[in-house]
This record gives structure tokens, sequence and C-alpha cells, in this order.
């Protein structure tokens, strides 16, 4: 294994591992794995490149760092020679971590300052100017992400946002430089590196700026960001002859298929409302799930009855009724009582015999994709930019698409279904 990732969650993981089985013209990647937490076992020497989906976004800081920590010694073992850690590309977190203390524990256990952060994402309308992550023409702080229910985004500078989180500085390569290319990029990383700036924010508007970054980051055995900050990375080490470059290559699968959504972001409740018009829909009564009222046979069997014709179940909500329900019961009890809901009616679905799941929610997917526990996915084609096909392994191989909350078409859950089936 030469590249090695850490993912603080797992629609997060598939989105760089799609990013890396791509590589610069879509056919040209590296032979990419996603792992479910921190595999106990040696990797498969074919893999170049290795992705851990941790579900470390949303914990306390300490047990994040910690779980890291235990990825990165994995990947390490594996013999890869350079690290990514993946965060949301609108930079979800809190004043309280995780993106600062883990970035920094990393870059201390493998002796490293001067260290890339950068969150854009120019497919999906994320960039970073001065500093400022936009989500589209929006400031971070304006798009909608400062209602998150687990990370509100309540300020676009990102640079202030990480200094909360960190014991070091934070530094900035701006615009300017950046456009200068990779070699004044990597003199600006080193020039933060030595004035003691552990991490540093670094501009970028377009795929261009980050094929930069990525060049600049060749040789660095740490670079953080969200997905396309590994855009420029298969490239290096495929043209230093130390990868192959075969690309995504899992296959699709057909059989019973179900939808899973607990993202209550826009682009989330806009793809339900889509998909209600012509599908048959759950509404879950998220009061009654904490109340324990509402039991997962109850989701499950709704959805087998309906097996055939696309069925959906969802808790998404509006800010307002997420608020309502949070400050009634409580954020932690809200969230754990859908993760359980969901992981459970996952692992009905998967046992009663459904081959094809999509899930919409990066805590959501986390916890039905640990309940399903499918060892390593192999990465199959793009659905949407960010999310590939995902096929496990196994006698009962399942095909999954893990939607980031804010990721997809409006049309997301019906296509996704059908290049799941390979269509
Ligand atoms: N109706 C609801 N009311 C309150 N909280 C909800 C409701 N529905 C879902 N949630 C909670 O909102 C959170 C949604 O997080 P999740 O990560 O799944 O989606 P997301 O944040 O939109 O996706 P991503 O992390 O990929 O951007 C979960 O903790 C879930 O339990
Ligand atoms: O970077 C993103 O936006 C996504 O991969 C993600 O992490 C959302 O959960």
């Amino acid at each position: 294994m030469l590249l090695g990732v850490i993912a603080d969650d797992f629609t997060g993981a598939s989105d760089i591992a799609n990013t890396l089985a791509k590589g610069l013209t879509g056919g040209d990647g590296l032979r990419t794995v996603q792992y479910l937490g921190i595999p106990k076992v040696e990797a498969d020497p074919a893999v170049e490149a290795g992705v851990i989906a941790l579900k470390s976004r949303s914990i306390a800081a300490a047990l994040a760092v910690e779980q890291s920590l235990a990825a990165l010694r994995w990947l390490l073992d594996q013999g890869c020679r350079q690290v990514v850690f993946k965060y949301c590309s609108t930079f979800d977190s809190t004043p309280a971590g995780n993106i600062g203390p883990v970035a920094e524990a990393l870059a201390e256990a493998l002796g490293v300052r001067g260290v890339i952060a950068c969150p854009a994402f120019p497919g999906a309308g994320r960039t970073v100017y001065q500093g400022h992550l936009f989500v589209k023409d929006r400031l971070l702080d304006e798009s909608g992400l400062e209602n998150h229910p687990l990370n509100p985004m309540t300020d676009a500078d990102i640079r202030r946002w990480l200094r909360l989180q960190t014991q070091t500085e934070v530094g900035h390569v701006d615009m300017a430089t950046v456009q200068r290319g990779p070699v004044a990029i990597e003199a600006a990383l080193r020039e933060n590196g030595a004035k003691g700036r552990t991490l540093v924010i670094v501009d970028a508007i377009t795929d261009g700026d980050l094929t930069a970054i990525g060049r600049a980051a060749a040789g660095h055995p740490l670079v953080t960001g969200g997905s396309s900050i590994a855009i420029g990375l298969a490239a290096n080490f495929i043209e230093s002859g130390l990868a192959g470059g075969t690309g995504a290559n899992a296959a699709g699968l057909d059989g019973p298929e179900a939808i899973l959504a607990g993202s209550c972001s826009g682009a989330t409740r806009q793809q339900v409302e889509i998909h209600r018009r012509d599908h048959p829909t759950l509404a879950i009564d998220v009061a009654g799930v904490v109340a324990g009222t509402v039991r997962a046979t109850d989701v499950a069997s709704f959805l087998l009855t309906n097996g055939g014709r696309a069925p959906l179940a969802y808790s998404s909500g509006t800010p307002e009724e997420v608020e309502a329900l949070q400050v009634r019961f409580g954020r932690e009890r809200v969230a754990a009582s859908l993760d359980a809901l969901f992981a459970e009616t996952a692992c009905m679905l998967v046992a009663a015999g459904i081959r094809r799941l999509v899930v919409a929610g990066g805590e959501t997917s986390g916890a039905v994709v640990s309940a399903l526990d499918l060892g390593a996915l192999a990465i199959g084609a793009e659905i949407d930019p960010g999310v590939p096909v995902l096929l496990s392994g196994g006698e009962r191989p399942v095909a999954l698409a893990l939607k980031s909350g804010n990721f997809g078409a409006p049309d997301f859950f019906a296509k996704a279904l059908e290049r799941l089936a390979g269509r």
C-alpha cells in the first residue's frame, strides 16, 4: 500500500476513495479499497490506496485522536508513504474539535509541520479563497451549514475556526501563491512550518489549483483536506512508477433494493421530495423512535413490503423540526436513537435479501455500515460527484451508495439504485 487515508466519516471515505480511484482523467487512479474501521488483518498486497473509514467526526476529540493514531499505525505497517486525513469539505467540526486535534496528533506522530489543510471540493461547489470557505456563492456560515444538527458552522474564516481547535498557530497560503504553482506552494508551506505552524490553510478554487497543491504535496508524509486534496496524489505515485494506475473496477449488482435517509441537509430534503412523487416513502416519526414506539421492524417491513419500487424511509426534517426535537429530547439522544434505528433496520433488510442499499448522511451511513460488518469495499463507477458505487465481498455481496448529506443531484436516489445494478 502506497497511500493511506484516515477519513472521519463513512461517506467522506467513499468520497475520497472515488477521487483516488478516478485519478486525474477518470480512468487512471490507484487501486483503491475502503475499509470500515481499522482492519484486523493485513491488506491485500494488490491494494495501492487504502481508505480507513472512521466515525470520528462528532465524537470526543480525545477519542478521535486515539482512533486516528491507531489507523495511522495500521497504514504505516502496510507500507504507506503518504497519509491523508480526510474531513468534510464544509469543515464540519465544533470549536472543541476534531479536525485540529487529530491533524496535530498525526503531524506530531509523523514529525512534520507546515501541513496542508484544504477542504475545497470545487466539483461540489466548495472553494477556499483568502482563508474563507464558500459553498457555491455563499460563505459557509450563510450556506445552511450554520443549521447543521451536529456541527453548526458559524464562521466561514476557517483559519480562525481551526485555530480554536489547535495548539499551534494556523498558517495560510493564499490564492496568489497557489497560482504560481507547486514550487511556490511548497516553499510557502516550508516557511509556515519553520515558523512553528503545524497546519496551513491553502486556498483553492479549481481542480487545477488542487492538482498544483497535490503536486506540491508529493513527498509530504501528511496531507489533510476534503476529497479533492487527493486529485493530484494518485498521479504522483503513477508518474514515479510506484503505482500501476488501474482505477475504479467494481461492477454493479442487481437485486432487491431500499433507501434510508437520516440526513437533514437541504440537498437530501430536496431528493426526498423528488423521490416521494413517484415512489413509496415512509416519513419516520422521530419522536416515536426516541420514545421507543417506532421500531426497526416497522421501518424494515415497510421497505420490504414495497420491494421492487425503490422504497425510501427517511427521518430528514427541516431545521425547525430538528431544533424542536433536540430541545425536547437532547441532541445526543435523538442522534443515538436514530443511529440505532437505521443500523437495526439495515441489518434486517440485508438478512431479508436486500442487495442494493442507498444511505444518505455521513453519521447515518456510519451507523448502517458498521452494523452490517461488510469488510473491505471495492470502488465502482461514480454516481454523482463524490459518490461511487461500493461493493462488498463475501458470499452475499451488497452494493452500496453512501451519500454525503449535501451531495447528489435532485434525482439521486432513483439514479443511484440504477447505477448500483450496473445500469
Ligand atoms: N428529524 C430529525 N430531527 C433531529 N435530528 C435528526 C433528524 N433526522 C436525523 N437527525 C440527526 O441528524 C444527523 C444527520 O447526520 P448525517 O451525518 O447522517 O447527515 P448529514 O450531516 O446531512 O450528512 P454529512 O455528514 O454526510 O454531511 C444525525 O445525527 C441524525 O441522527
Ligand atoms: O467532504 C465532504 O463534503 C464529504 O465527503 C463528507 O465528508 C460529508 O460527510
